[in-house]
């Protein structure tokens, strides 16, 4: 095989040689690699249509398709290991196992089910019934998680609780390679039955492994029928014990507040019959990210699990890209706790960003690693995104471009889990190649006047989830600006509102509706407005102003004509139906013979499936 010329240079011949790129990797970083002038790269992609820079992030297509060319199989290391790598270069191994001390350990829970079956109502109900007693009276504020001690077998049992009903924070962690639920409580409603995201969330936890408990809800309700749901689950493989299968159901009626006990009960049984969950609490701790806000007097905030060792204030943590030293840590009572063991959630203060959920987080040595490492970790990022915001300009769609619309979107929320719950539901929204959806910006806290700048200069829609203006100058600024916000507390309605919009964004396709033929019976000469078609409407009707086609011997001759005057006997008409006699001018076309035929026709706006 010929290696590929350019300009009489040649290049080398990959022969299928592997090289691993960083997400966000430039034709430099690759030119070096391979050991060729990054412009002779430059220059290949060109010849393949794309235009690209030596220093600009390149996406992993792009470098796939360069790859094949010269014969390399280029392979983009996963976030992942990217992630391992830079901790590597630290001497710090993330999932290391040090068994040397394992304790038992909490089992973690995450409740799921279909809307309105009562996960919310549960989770209430849990943190009621179990305010230990110290704390009776005391309220408990939502951090995410919560932790509960249970009386079994006449020991003291902890269970942790994550406070975000629903699968999308659980869905969003797993996205991030954070196994964070040992056991998945599914809430089915017993006068309602199994219903789509009762499969979805059973399907989520099957996916990841996860034991299942049933707690069939609402059993207080009238014409609830609990068996039922035992039986329609077993399509699913969740079969009672008491059908012989292995997963425990538990009836309960959350909103009185009814079989709790034995719910909880059932989730140490499981725990205890399907899990050996232990963890060494002599270790500096890690776990993971559960939520994360901006609070008004503490700065950021974050609640994190700890899976293994022990956190205490003082410790150097970074977590995602965001550190800190760990100036408090406070219980869900906002209550100060001095060390947080494995399966335990605390709020810390003293971090210096705000967090993703199912970031992972770790103590490191010292202050110096944390900053660092949340350091490199935002420079990876930024890198990243560069490479996929990069609009692929290829010849084609550079000559094409303003064809494209694009939704830009800047996305504000309460918590770092629905901002990310809501970025991955907007981009699944499928509406093809002719619209884009683009999310310039995303954050948690208030909407700031740099915000709504932000979506001036790139014409952006700023939606506020749970949030908003951070003042009523910010509001002005908008106003003034001509900046749209938008505001929801629904995922779900903010997702059908976008689509709606870029649905109607995409420009409109039209089809052509005939209307009617008509026979030329004769040729009318007019020095003044040209040949007049005196016509027979053979078939619909004619219409002024409306587009016609000429048709001679069953061939098209006059194409993108306009019915310019329509006539019937003396006077104008608009319309002129099928079986009466009419005069046509066609403009300024004027062959026209005896025995042609005029098409005429519309344009109809289609519309959009
Ligand atoms: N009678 C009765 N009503 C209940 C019970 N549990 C929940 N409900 C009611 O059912 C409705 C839905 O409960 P939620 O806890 O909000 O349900 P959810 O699953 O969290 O709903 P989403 O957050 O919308 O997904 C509320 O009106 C509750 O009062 C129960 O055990 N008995």
């Amino acid at each position: 095989m010929q290696a590929p010329s350019i300009g009489g240079v040649r290049l080398p011949r990959g022969n299928g040689q592997v090289v691993r790129l960083p997400r966000g990797a430039s034709l430099a970083d690759f030119a070096e690699r391979i050991d060729v002038d990054p412009a002779q790269l430059v220059q290949v992609l060109f010849g393949l249509g794309e235009m690209v820079t030596a220093t600009q992030s390149v996406d992993e297509d792009t470098f796939r398709v360069l790859g094949e060319e010269l014969g390399f199989e280029i392979q983009m290391v996963s976030p992942e290991d990217e992630d391992r790598e830079l901790l590597e270069s630290f001497d710090i191994d993330f999932e290391a196992e040090d068994d040397s001390i394992s304790m038992p350990r909490p089992p973690v829970v995450t409740v799921m089910g279909h809307v309105d079956h009562g996960k919310t109502k549960l989770l209430d109900a849990i943190r009621k019934e179990n305010i230990v007693e110290s704390e009776a009276g005391g309220i408990t504020q939502h951090i995410g998680a919560y932790q509960v001690s249970v009386e079994h077998d006449g020991q003291e049992r902890a269970i942790t609780f994550i406070d975000t009903p629903g699968h999308e924070a659980f869905t969003a962690m797993r996205a991030r390679g954070a196994q964070v639920t040992d056991i998945v409580i599914l809430v089915v409603a017993a006068d309602d039955g199994v219903m789509p995201q009762t499969i979805e969330a059973l399907n989520h936890a099957q996916a990841a492994g996860v034991p299942i408990v049933v707690a069939v809800n609402k059993i207080d309700v009238e014409g609830a029928n609990p068996s039922k749901i035992r039986q329609q689950l077993t399509e699913y493989n969740l079969v009672a014990e008491e059908y012989g299968g292995d997963t425990m159901f538990v009836d309960v009626a959350a909103k009185p507040g009814i079989n709790i006990d034995k719910l909880l009960e059932a989730v140490l049984l499981t725990a205890d019959a399907a899990l050996d969950l232990r963890a060494n609490p002599d270790m500096p701790a890690r776990g993971v990210a559960i939520e994360g806000h901006l609070d008004r007097g503490r700065g950021p905030v974050a609640t994190v699990l700890v899976q293994r060792g022990t956190l205490r204030p003082g410790d150097a943590i970074v977590t995602g890209q965001s550190y800190g030293r760990v100036r408090a840590m406070l219980d869900e009572y906002g209550k100060p706790v001095e060390e947080a063991e494995p399966s335990r959630p605390v709020l810390v203060l003293g971090l210096t960003a705000v967090p993703g959920a199912g970031d992972k987080f770790l103590v490191a040595d010292d202050d110096r690693t944390a900053r660092q490492i949340a350091e490199k970790r935002e420079a990876m990022e930024r890198n990243a995104a560069l490479a996929k915001a990069r609009k692929r300009v290829t010849l084609e769609s550079f000559m094409a471009e303003s064809k494209v619309e694009t939704l830009n979107l800047i996305l504000k929320g309460d918590v770092s889990g629905s901002v990310e719950a809501l970025e991955d539901a907007l981009l699944k929204i499928d509406v093809g190649d002719e619209v884009d959806l683009n999310i310039i910006h995303r954050g948690v806290g208030a909407i700031t006047a740099n915000d709504v700048n932000l979506a001036s200069i790139d014409r952006g829609i700023i939606i506020g989830f749970n949030v908003r203006p951070q003042s009523r100058t910010v509001e002005d600024l908008a106003d003034r600006e001509g900046v749209e916000i938008r505001y929801y507390s629904v995922i779900y309605s903010a997702i059908e509102e976008i689509e709606a919009a870029l649905k109607g964004m995409l420009k409109p396709e039209f089809e052509e509706v005939q209307l009617g033929t008509a026979e030329i019976r004769e040729v009318f000469r007019s020095s003044k407005i040209g040949n007049i078609a005196g016509c027979m409407v053979t078939n619909g009707i004619m219409r002024r102003n409306a587009s016609a086609r000429l048709v001679r011997d069953g061939v098209v001759v006059g194409e993108g004509l306009t019915i310019v005057s329509l006539r019937r006997e003396k006077d104008d008409a608009t319309e002129v139906r099928e079986g009466f006699e009419c005069g046509i001018s066609l403009g300024s076309f004027n062959d026209i013979k005896t025995g042609d035929t005029i098409e005429t026709y519309e344009m109809k706006e289609k519309p959009r499936g």
